[in-house]
């Protein structure tokens, strides 16, 4: 086991690549099972989530090649309906992708419960209303989803919420049902276009996806193709943060800047300047930030991804601001850890009230989940002296290359083991 540690206080300036998406790479991988010839997906990000996809794909009898440049070919024609009741899928949230692709090209799968980060309450029901829709007989067993239907007939589903996984998963079994299936009330994540157009690409009828109402004309085969993943705006959203956090001149790369309007329009309201071009965002930092409130909401509002990292720099704007998640209303688990490191900041039900400017002081802190750890990296390079994260497995679920980006922008930052002493401690936490 492994912490990160930061000296912070320094300026950071220069250019950082963002890879691809987690949240679509999480989609894509599963969406290859439906597939009857190899799939290739272009620029995956080098995160642990595809790690342990690219395993779970090689237990069901995939042939999977990972290249260095992290493009991966799937050979999907050697699957089977192998029951993946436990392990590896217990370690990410998106292990539930498997549900959807499973069903749709084998009618049947057995799926353990997924993991993630632990952000409240994180209900699959919505996924399962959709495929008992579509006609399969869903029941959890001991911690385990089993989905058997003898054929997929196509279906109106209205989500009662909005959601991103349920929507994907849906569109995952819809595209091999019998007739058309539309979802309302669907999700609009940039990251669904993006499973969508794989799944065209693999011959599938997909209209609509980016709005909420998608329609799906089921078809008999899907064959191989090349894809090439959108990248990720969380990442690149977190690199802006940091950039206005403690950036002279932050060029980020590849990123799409209409999929980050909300936060570009949050930093411009604080007093950062920011610049776009077709495909980078420019961001300079400054020393005399205004605060502002902020409210997490479905795409095109507010990402709640990005509200845990955006909470850190509102540390150190001038005033009182108020952050509220409406997505997940207990994603607060970073604020005692801000707090150990000099934040000032009360959580009232929803909602977390940073008063701020204060100058963050280097800290022992634990990331207990993947951006309450982007905070605190965050948090590092803002304070002064050295802080220490610990939590890195959840870390590494999400930023690709983290160190080697960081220290691209003149950072001071590296991995360091755990003493034994340092194990047996957070093992009591
Ligand atoms: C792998 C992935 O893409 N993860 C993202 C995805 O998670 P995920 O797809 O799990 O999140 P959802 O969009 O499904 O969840 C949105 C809200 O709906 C609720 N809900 C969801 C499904 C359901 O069946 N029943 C239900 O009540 C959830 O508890 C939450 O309050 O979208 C979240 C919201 O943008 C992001 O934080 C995650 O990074
Ligand atoms: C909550 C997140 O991920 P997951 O849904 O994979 O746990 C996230 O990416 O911030």
């Amino acid at each position: 086991m492994e912490k990160l540690k930061i000296a912070g206080g320094y300026p950071l300036k220069g250019t950082v690549r963002i890879s691809g998406a987690k949240n679509s790479a999480v989609a894509l991988i599963p969406a290859t099972i439906l597939a009857e010839s190899p799939v290739t997906i272009e620029g995956l990000p080098d995160i642990s989530d595809v790690e342990i996809l690219k395993d779970l794909l090689e237990e069901i009898g995939g042939k999977v090649e990972l290249s260095d440049d992290f493009d991966m070919t799937v050979d999907p024609s050697t699957m089977i309906s192998m029951p993946l009741p436990n392990g590896k899928v217990k370690k990410l949230r998106a292990s539930y992708y498997l549900m959807g692709a499973m069903l749709g090209r084998f009618k049947k799968a057995v799926i353990g419960l997924p993991g993630g980060c632990h952000l409240g309450p994180r209900p699959i029901d919505q996924h399962i209303k959709g495929f008992e829709a579509l006609g399969a007989q869903v029941t959890n067993e001991q911690g385990a989803i089993y989905l058997r239907a003898d054929e997929l007939r196509g279906a109106r589903i209205y989500l009662d919420v909005v959601s991103v996984g349920a929507t994907i998963n849906i569109m995952l079994a819809a595209v091999r049902a019998k007739g058309r299936t539309i979802i309302e009330n669907a999700a609009k994540e940039p990251e669904i276009i993006d499973v969508a157009t794989l799944l065209t690409n693999m011959g599938a009828k997909i209209k609509g996806a980016g709005t909420d109402v998608i329609r799906i004309d089921g078809v008999d085969s899907l064959h191989g193709c090349r894809h090439t993943i959108i990248p990720d705006r969380i990442e690149a959203g977190t690199y802006m943060i940091l950039g206005a956090a403690v950036g002279e001149g932050v060029l980020i790369d590849n990123v799409i800047p209409q999929h980050l309007e909300s936060l570009i329009a949050k930093l411009r309201e604080m007093g950062v300047k920011i610049e776009t071009s077709d495909d980078r965002v420019f961001v300079n930092g400054s020393d005399k930030l205004k605060s502002v409130d902020i409210k997490t909401l479905v795409y095109p509002g507010f990402p709640t991804d990005l509200q845990q990292p955006f909470t850190t720099l509102l540390t150190k704007a001038e005033g009182s601001s108020v952050v509220t998640d409406t997505i997940y209303g207990a994603r607060f688990k970073h604020i005692d850890e801000l707090r150990r490191m000099n934040a000032n900041i009360k959580v009232e039900g929803r909602s977390a009230i940073i008063s701020g400017p204060v100058k963050l002081q280097g800290a022992k802190v634990k990331a207990s989940d993947l951006r309450a750890g982007a905070a605190l990296f965050i948090a590092g390079l803002m304070a002064e002296g050295i802080t220490e994260v610990t939590g890195l497995e959840h870390i590494d679920r999400g930023y690709s290359q983290l160190v080697e980006k960081l220290n691209g922008l003149g950072a001071t930052v590296w991995r360091e083991a755990l003493s034994k002493e340092e194990v047996e401690q957070l093992k009591n936490t």
